[in-house]
């Protein structure tokens, strides 16, 4: 198992820019916390052993490029039956293939996004002190990371991660959150937040919309399920390195929420296991990924898979993405709806892809037991049985 207690981790301080000895809130015992410093790392000539990845996982040179099926959502929104269906039916064969789609005309205000990318590259220009105000506590998926480097002790992503909860029945959660880690003088940067959020969130209930007609079940069909949801954002930023091909920025994972909502720079590193083979994504400007999570592979009984990608680091730029994670609210069942579980024909009932979880127990398996890779579901799900079995 790849989790090691903060206290293991030995990466000296030339590696990563400092040990902060702090007590933990608990035990009263010391921990070693460390900060992702790329200025310091930039400095030596090879990556930390820590960070260099299987050659297996590692990228190759002059990938294919995946041709990203595109959603226009212009046909959603002028509401016609007929434009309906024909987008549902192009969301359809997206996440029948590959999980994942470009949507375009999505009504997504260009200045509140432009602006979040912004913000997000003025949060991790901030100093690392002041970054761990925010850092991740162990067990929480919130919190500012760097590297990963206080759950992990090998293949450690060459990112430092900012997360958040956004939760649809909590007003200004966001700006309280910046507030509450980072400071009063934070406000401002959770205000941008929170407002991408907002977007982010009007965004994902037309994509909900759309799988529920795209699986023969309405519109209200997942809106509904969702509407009281909570989502996770994530920002990621990807330093220069100088071995990107030893590493990688997040490694081969299929995210274990429901539905992800990616806006990225132009600088390019996204890649898709597509076709039996990883294949790069080229960013497009104004569109936002999609892409298809283990909860929802689930919530759909199988029938759209979860997208399994990784993101590569470059020698020249810094790339940044932030990651809008939809989830069900915590306690919420996650189960296929009864249509998709009668034969189609009348027949007998359709066999359960995965059993019953809540996102709360899928997310805590995520964050305490077992690093989210290819096969978390199920492996997840095989713990579950074999645990109900004795
Ligand atoms: C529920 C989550 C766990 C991760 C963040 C969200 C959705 C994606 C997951 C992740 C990015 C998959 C790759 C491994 C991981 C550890 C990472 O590289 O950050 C995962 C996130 C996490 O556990 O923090
Ligand atoms: O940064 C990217 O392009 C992908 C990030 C990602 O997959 C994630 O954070 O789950
Ligand atoms: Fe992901």
């Amino acid at each position: 198992m790849e989790y090691s207690s903060p206290t293991s981790l030995l990466l000296s301080p030339a590696t990563l820019d400092l040990n902060i000895k702090t007590k933990t809130h608990c035990s009263n015992t010391s921990s070693t916390i460390a900060g992702f410093n790329p200025s310091l790392l930039w400095e030596q000539p090879k990556i930390p052993q820590a960070f260099v990845w299987p050659h297996s996982d590692r990228s190759q040179d002059q990938l294919q490029e995946l041709q990203v099926p595109v959603v226009d959502l212009e046909g959603f929104f002028d509401g016609e039956d007929a434009s309906v269906a024909a987008t549902a039916e192009a969301v359809r064969a997206a996440c029948t293939t590959y999980g994942f789609f470009y949507v375009i005309n999505h009504r997504v205000d260009a200045d509140v996004s432009v602006n979040a990318l912004r913000t997000a590259e003025e949060l991790f220009k901030l100093p690392l002190s002041t970054k761990l105000r925010a850092r991740r506590r162990p067990g929480s998926a919130f919190g500012y990371v760097g590297a990963h480097a206080d759950r992990f002790a090998s293949k450690l992503p060459w990112k430092e991660t900012f997360s958040f909860g956004y939760d649809y029945g909590v007003n200004d959660g966001v700006v309280e959150y910046f507030t509450s880690k980072l400071g009063e003088e934070y406000k401002s940067m959770g205000r941008v937040f929170e407002g991408y959020c907002e977007e982010m969130k009007a965004l994902s209930m037309a994509i909900e919309e759309l799988l529920g007609v795209s699986l023969g079940l309405g519109r209200e069909e997942y809106r509904e399920y969702f509407q009281d949801g909570s989502c996770i954002v994530r920002c990621n930023n990807y330093p220069a390195c100088q071995e990107p091909e030893m590493t990688l920025g997040t490694g081969p994972h299929c995210d274990p929420t429901a539905i992800t909502i990616l806006h990225q720079d132009q600088v390019g590193g996204l890649q898709v296991f597509a076709d039996g083979k990883w294949q790069a994504v080229r960013p497009v400007p104004d569109a936002l990924v999609v892409n298809i999570g283990d909860t929802f592979m689930a919530l759909s009984n199988g029938r759209y898979k979860s997208c399994l990608h990784r993101a590569v680091v470059n020698r020249e730029r810094e790339r940044r993405s932030l990651a809008f994670f939809v989830c069900p609210r915590g306690d919420k069942v996650v189960r296929p709806p009864r249509a998709l579980l009668v034969g189609g024909d009348g027949g007998g009932d359709v066999p359960r892809a995965f059993p019953d979880f809540t996102w709360m127990e899928l997310l805590e398996f995520t964050q305490t037991q077992y690093r989210a890779d290819a096969s978390t579901l199920e492996s997840f799900a095989r713990r579950r049985l074999l645990s109900s079995s004795t």
